[in-house]
């Protein structure tokens, strides 16, 4: 019978510590969050900026993917002609495809306000037709994801509003989902195709995925129809909608066109203030899965 010493003990001890963090950090040093939902003009492009710009506010390095061809997000960051941009996402995506070398930070644009981008435009359309008949056609975001993961605390991904192949790749490459939905309109339906869509690619492809929650946009509170539509998905869909709710306002719409972040388009308004409480609910849901990852070697 062997006994171990103390220092056997401890050493064994610091080598599970070190596998556990080591593998941590290697595999998952960013948290990619897909913010999706098939519906259109739902508040996902606006939520992935001022989200994406409230954690940079908040010191974390984070790198924004503009997954939707009609190239949203790119404009509201300021690069108003995103088809004469290249390399983009689409371009990156296909360089994975054909097995070919990306340098670092190709492709990638840098915000005054501290965010990098990744960029899109309507080439994505026709990556995403490729990427059909591609082995391992789910996987190909995740890939380059991979490339340039280690260099962000997050990365937050504007899907297109379809259930695509481009949508399936964000959710095998992410984290977690959030949900915008606008409380102006019954979602029940396009909301459970959207949840079976996540637990498959949760069972298939990719077992860690969670739903960090939907998020209410462009609420208002002074219709009767608006409270009501607000309290039944609260009631359906309970601790899984964040408490942090989006109001209707013209200074969120105008983001889009202003080429401004809500922060300094209108620094002490409501759709500001609801954005930074958002970015608070965010950051703390990464602490919880920090907490729980330390869990085992307590
Ligand atoms: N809180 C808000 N209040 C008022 N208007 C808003 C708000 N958030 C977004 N909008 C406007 O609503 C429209 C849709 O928003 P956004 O583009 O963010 O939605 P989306 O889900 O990304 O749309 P798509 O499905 O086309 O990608 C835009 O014109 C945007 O400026
Ligand atoms: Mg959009």
């Amino acid at each position: 019978m062997t006994t171990s010493t103390t220092a056997d003990r401890q050493s064994e001890q610091l080598c599970f510590f070190e596998t556990h963090f080591t593998t941590e950090r290697s595999i998952e040093p960013v948290k990619t969050i897909a913010l999706a939902n098939q519906k259109g003009g739902v508040g996902k492009t606006t939520t992935a900026a001022s989200l994406g710009i409230g954690l940079s506010r908040q010191g974390k390095k984070v790198l924004l993917i503009d997954a939707d061809a009609q190239g949203n997000l790119t404009q509201m960051l300021g690069w108003p002609q995103p088809d004469e941009l290249s390399p983009t996402l689409s371009t990156l995506m296909e360089k994975i495809i054909a097995e070919q070398p990306i340098a670092p930070g190709e492709g990638i644009l840098h915000h005054p306000s501290g965010v990098h981008l990744v960029p899109a435009n309507i080439e994505l359309s026709a990556l995403e037709v490729t990427l059909v008949n591609t082995m391992s056609r789910e996987t190909v975001l995740r890939q380059y994801l991979s490339t340039v993961a280690d260099r962000y605390d997050y990365a937050l991904i504007d899907c297109m509003p379809s259930l695509g192949m481009l949508t399936i790749n964000a959710l095998t490459a992410a984290d977690s989902v959030i949900i915008p939905v606008q409380a102006q309109y019954l979602p029940a339906k396009g909301l459970e195709q959207l949840l079976r869509t996540i637990t498959r690619v949760k069972r298939q492809l990719n077992p860690k995925l969670e739903v960090d929650g939907i998020v209410l946009t462009m609420v208002d509170s002074r219709t009767t129809l608006a409270r009501e539509i607000n309290a039944l998905i609260r009631k359906t869909y309970g601790g899984h909608v964040f408490a942090s709710e989006i109001p209707r306002s013209i200074k969120a719409a105008e983001i889009s066109v202003e080429n401004k972040s809500i922060y300094d388009h209108d620094r002490s308004g409501k759709a500001a203030l609801a954005y930074e409480n958002l970015t608070r609910e965010v950051l703390s849901l990464g602490k919880q899965i920090k907490r729980h990852r330390a869990d085992p070697v307590r």
